[in-house]
């Protein structure tokens, strides 16, 4: 069995914390879905603007040292000339509307089950909240085959076609993506083999989740998707036209992702953010909601394969640079997550560091 499927596993949700409400016959925002400040951790669902997530062009000749700069600073950016054809992100975008376009008590037929990882529902993190969030998902780990087939019994060919290609070329293009940020850390192929072992052990794994938020009848009282970080070493988010992406910075506050046609988002997820020592950030990110556009986002997470237990690289701690964290499997990382949602990476903090480089 695979790491998330284990996690989801061992860490059951109960129905209530998986189906969604029926959106399109919804006309007031519910109290159950009436967000309070309080639960938004780290200020109001007002946000400033001074500065802009960095947009980098994958074939300037800079792209190494931008990627650097913006792991340091924001743990995220977008990409543009990435390689994945536009009519490819143009057909995803298509079947995740035609997806949850369904009516309600259709997209139930495919409804993810409380141990299983694969269907469609809330996500996990809706268990950690009083209030419900103003979205729903469908979550896929491997083929999508069998959860199409509930939903369109004679029809489902094309959707899983174009999810399977789409998982293919997300993968390839994270390890681009990934092989660059090692890069510019100054690591070798040898210092992060155990990313993509190349022993016939055990395949990198990937999960892709389709997210739509509905329009809402009163959008600055709601939350499309809570603040959290991503488990991952790195996902990537394809996004139609309508902006709600917002990445948290310390001195700025919530920055808008500006929608940019055909870009993907690249957010640094836990287990990079552990296996480079905390050079790069892991992004803290959160989605709203408006009166009068559905969103899509499709997001590809990527982890390790599985019993890879992710650490600090040792060629990135030195006296400046204290070792942070202890070795975790994706696994481990996700039972944590599933917990202790955003407070599990302070649970891999590295008891023993009092400042001292004691593994060299
Ligand atoms: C691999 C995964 C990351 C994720 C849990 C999951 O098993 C599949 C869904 C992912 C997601 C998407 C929304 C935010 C998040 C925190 C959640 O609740 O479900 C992430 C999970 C994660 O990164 O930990
Ligand atoms: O909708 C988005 O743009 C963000 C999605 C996201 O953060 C996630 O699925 O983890
Ligand atoms: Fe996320």
């Amino acid at each position: 069995m695979n790491s998330v499927s284990e996690s989801f596993k061992n860490n059951p949700l109960h129905f209530k914390h998986i189906i969604p409400l029926d959106f399109n016959t919804t006309l007031t925002l519910p109290d159950s879905h009436t967000w309070p400040l309080s639960l938004d951790p780290i200020g109001s669902l007002t946000h400033v603007q001074h500065e802009a997530l960095p947009v980098i062009d994958l074939t300037n000749p800079e792209a190494i040292t931008l990627i650097r700069q913006a792991c340091e600073k924001w743990g995220a950016f977008q990409v543009t000339n990435h390689d994945i054809p536009v009519k490819l992100l143009n057909e995803i975008e298509f079947q995740t509307k035609r997806l949850f376009a369904l009516p309600l008590n259709q997209k139930l037929l495919a409804v993810r089950s409380p141990e299983d990882c694969t269907g469609y529902g809330l996500p996990r993190m809706s268990t950690f909240f009083s209030k419900f969030i103003w979205s729903e998902g469908f979550t896929v780990m491997g083929s999508p085959v069998d959860h199409a087939c509930q939903l369109w019994p004679h029809d489902h060919v094309n959707f899983c076609n174009v999810l399977v290609e789409y998982q293919k070329e997300l993968e390839t293009l994270t390890e681009k993506i990934l092989g660059l940020m090692f890069k510019s850390l100054g690591l070798t192929q040898e210092d992060v083999k155990w990313f993509k072992p190349n022993n016939g052990s055990k395949p990198p794994q990937a999960v892709l989740q389709l997210n739509s938020y509905p329009v809402c009848p009163d959008p600055s009282r709601a939350m499309g998707l809570a603040p959290h970080t991503d488990s991952s070493l790195l996902t990537l988010i394809y996004q139609n036209n309508t902006s709600g992406l917002q990445v948290y910075r310390d001195s700025l506050g919530w920055v808008p992702v500006k929608p940019v046609t055909a870009a993907v988002v690249v957010m640094v997820g836990d287990l990079m953010h552990i296996a480079c020592n905390g050079r790069f950030k892991c992004a803290l990110h959160r989605a709203l909601v408006n009166k009068t556009h559905i969103r899509i986002s499709i997001a590809h997470f990527y982890g390790p394969p599985r019993d890879v237990e992710i650490s600090p690289c040792l060629k990135l701690v030195d006296p400046d640079h204290p070792i942070l964290y202890r070795p975790v499997t994706w696994k481990e990382y996700l039972d944590a997550k599933a917990i202790h949602f955003n407070n599990a990476l302070e649970l891999i903090r590295d008891k023993n560091n009092s400042g001292c480089t004691h593994l060299l």
